[in-house]
């Protein structure tokens, strides 16, 4: 059986909206890199040299990163060697094995997040502006709720303008309490009292928002810490999770925000936004190569739905969704041909 066909079987029932969701997300990417990984595939029918090379390219473009497509490319061409395989058929079904390979290659990576059940879970998160933080905030918070966890949140990005006010929008559109002081005042302040409210109320999760100043990497440092040191006085091991946000429409740049962000404070998970927003959807494997962070979240759309954990069969089964229909068709009119 394919892998393809393997992941597809894995999906269907209960996860068949979440894959959906990957699918719709993915169309940009897909409509650039997948469609031309198809053509190739069509075009060369043959597996050379010059197909691996073209492949590459097409990888490159899609943001994959360097080391990851050439990783790629050598265990392609492994298995191709191997299994003797001559033609292209089936290609994209084993650049997705490899590619999930790949991702779950190195250290152990979940998309879980580290919430235990019997005590109050920080969340912290940091970012730069205008990445979606405050929107994951909020839809976070919805997905927790409907897990039946309780839910607080802290406008600790006490630095922008209009931080608070959104914040408390979303507070009021999940039916969250936000904790909130005047603009200006001090992030740690805020969660500091937010520790405290979210104690009293035997809250389940309390989600921390941050203000992502990079411009001055000794400020951010000292906040951040400052920040770490009021939660860990109030709660031992706190805050349970840094999440850090990006935005995948920022492509390598997001890598070096990432970088960044990882040498003021230990980052625990990255919060992947808008992937539905590029076509270069290969970044989140550039990530999770180059950092060693796991991908814990990925925004792909802006409803309050759109924010799933990242897995990476859904991600390759949204990339290559049509290859697998095509294969499907494929392998039907060949059952046909020997029903015949
Ligand atoms: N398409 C899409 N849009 C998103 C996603 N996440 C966030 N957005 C949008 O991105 C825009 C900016 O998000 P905000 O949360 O407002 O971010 P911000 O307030 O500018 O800045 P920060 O909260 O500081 O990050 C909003 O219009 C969001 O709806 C996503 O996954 N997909």
């Amino acid at each position: 059986m394919s892998f393809f066909k393997k992941i597809k079987n894995k999906i269907s029932g209960t996860n068949e909206a979440v894959a959906e969701k990957f699918k719709d997300g993915l169309t940009k990417t897909r409509d650039s890199f997948t469609s031309k990984v198809n053509d190739l595939v069509f075009r060369f029918r043959v597996v050379d040299e010059e197909f691996f090379e073209e492949l590459e390219e097409l990888l490159l473009q899609a943001d994959v990163g360097f080391e990851t497509v050439m990783e790629l490319i050598d265990l392609l061409k492994e298995e191709v060697q191997r299994k003797n395989i001559k033609d292209t058929t089936g290609m994209q079904s084993l650049i997705s094995e490899k590619l999930v390979e790949i991702y779950n290659s190195g250290e152990e990576v979940s998309s879980e997040l580290n919430i235990v059940e019997g005590r109050l879970n920080v969340i912290l998160m940091v970012g730069v502006n205008g990445v979606g933080k405050t929107t994951t905030i909020g839809k976070m918070a919805a997905r927790l709720k409907k897990e039946g966890k309780t839910v607080m949140l802290a406008a600790g990005d006490t630095f922008r303008a209009g931080a608070i006010e959104q914040l408390v929008v979303w507070g009021e559109r999940t039916d969250v309490e936000v904790v909130r002081q005047a603009e200006g005042s001090d992030p740690a302040a805020v969660i500091f009292d937010a520790v405290k409210a979210a104690k009293k109320r035997n809250v389940d999760v309390l989600i921390c928002d941050t203000a992502g100043r990079l411009q001055n990497k000794v400020n951010l440092m000292n906040e951040l810490e400052k920040v770490h040191r009021v939660i860990g006085r109030e709660i031992e091991d706190a805050p349970h999770e840094v999440l850090l946000a990006l935005d995948a429409t920022t492509g390598q740049n997001a890598l070096i925000q990432a970088q960044t962000f990882n040498e003021v404070t230990n980052v625990t998970g990255i919060v992947l936004t808008k992937l539905d927003g590029t076509a270069k959807g290969g970044i989140v494997l550039a990530i999770r190569n180059k950092l060693d962070i796991p991908v814990k979240f990925v925004g792909l759309g802006e409803g309050i739905d759109d924010l799933q954990p990242f897995d990476p069969e859904k991600y390759v089964y949204g990339l290559f969704a049509n290859g697998l229909e095509m294969e499907e068709t494929e392998d039907e009119e060949n059952e046909t041909a020997e029903d015949k």
